[in-house]
């Protein structure tokens, strides 16, 4: 039986904590069970439960004050993120293995650990050989997304985070509730964009003729390949809520190796011909 897992990554502040919190009330409210995994070691608040936290192996705020190693937050992060790395059997003690596992991994903000430091590409080829199915969340900040000039930024982070994971990975714009009506209009074309158009945005700030040209390049790569898009994720709609984990569930294909449950209270009812009865509905022909 596969186990499931998300990994919620992104810039700082883009969202990440409360993706997971959100998610898992909205799944509560599903009857599905989902737990959460804190893996950023400079966290100092989040309302989810927890089923494992990172803080229990190694804090920041030691490694900081640690005289003989001198680390600012930045560099003490990746310290914490490295020692991690080298003791994965704290995380899989605490995971233990149950049947349908759906696991959110809550990552730290620091964007280097998504783009060409190793750590997050060996976390998740650990959870592989747990039989993790994993797919690679990526949060962005929609109030930082409505100017070409930000969504390109945004997109290349994406995209970097793609190319270093190899992993299925959903893209969101998190933070819609905060968009006026006017600003939910005009960012539509950020979801599912034309990057050619992006350029030739008369709001652009790209003056410079020869960085044009890069950049025209980079949006024609993205756009060619249909390589970035963007989900919204309001987290006062429930339908946003619904369509961002039904595009996770088909990456990961979660629920298709579901076995069929009966609800408990029905067990006693259940007529000894239940069985043949659905071996019989297996046997007939499908229309
Ligand atoms: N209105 C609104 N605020 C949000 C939403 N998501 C996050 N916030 C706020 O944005 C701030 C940062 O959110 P976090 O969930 O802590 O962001 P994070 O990505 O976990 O931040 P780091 O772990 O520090 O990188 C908090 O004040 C949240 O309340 C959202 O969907 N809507
Ligand atoms: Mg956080």
């Amino acid at each position: 039986m596969p186990r499931f897992a998300q990994l919620v990554m992104g810039p700082a502040g883009s969202g990440k904590s409360t993706y997971c919190s959100t998610m898992v009330q909205h799944c509560e409210s599903h009857n599905r069970s989902v737990q959460v995994v804190n893996l950023d070691p400079a966290a100092e608040h989040f309302d989810y439960p927890v089923m494992a936290d990172i803080r229990e192996l190694i804090e920041v705020d030691d490694v900081m004050e640690d005289s003989f190693l001198r680390f600012g937050p930045n560099g003490g992060l990746v310290y914490c993120m490295e020692y991690f790395a080298n003791n994965f059997d704290w995380l899989e003690s605490c995971l233990g293995h149950t049947e349908d596992d759906y696991i959110l991994f809550d990552c730290p903000g620091q964007i280097e650990l998504y783009t060409h430091l190793p750590v997050m590409k060996y976390l998740v080829e650990q959870l592989q050989q747990w039989e993790f199915r994993v797919c690679g969340v990526f949060l962005v900040d929609s109030q930082f997304m409505v100017e070409s000039f930000k969504f390109i930024s945004g997109a290349m982070a994406a995209l970097s985070a793609m190319i270093s994971l190899e992993i299925p990975q959903c893209n969101i714009m998190t933070k819609m509730d905060l968009l006026s009506k006017q600003a939910k209009k005009e960012i539509e074309k950020f979801l599912d964009p034309d990057m050619y158009s992006m350029i030739d945005d008369s709001n652009s700030r790209l003056r410079s003729k020869k960085f044009k040209k890069l950049t025209k390049a980079i949006c024609g790569l993205i756009d060619d390949y249909s390589m970035v898009r963007f989900l919204p994720f309001d987290r006062s709609d429930e339908e946003s809520m619904n369509m961002v984990l039904q595009h996770i569930d088909f990456a990961i294909q979660y629920g298709e190796d579901l076995e069929f449950k009966e609800p408990m209270e029905k067990e006693e009812n259940t007529s000894p011909n239940f069985d043949e009865f659905f071996q019989d509905r297996a046997d007939e022909p499908s229309s």
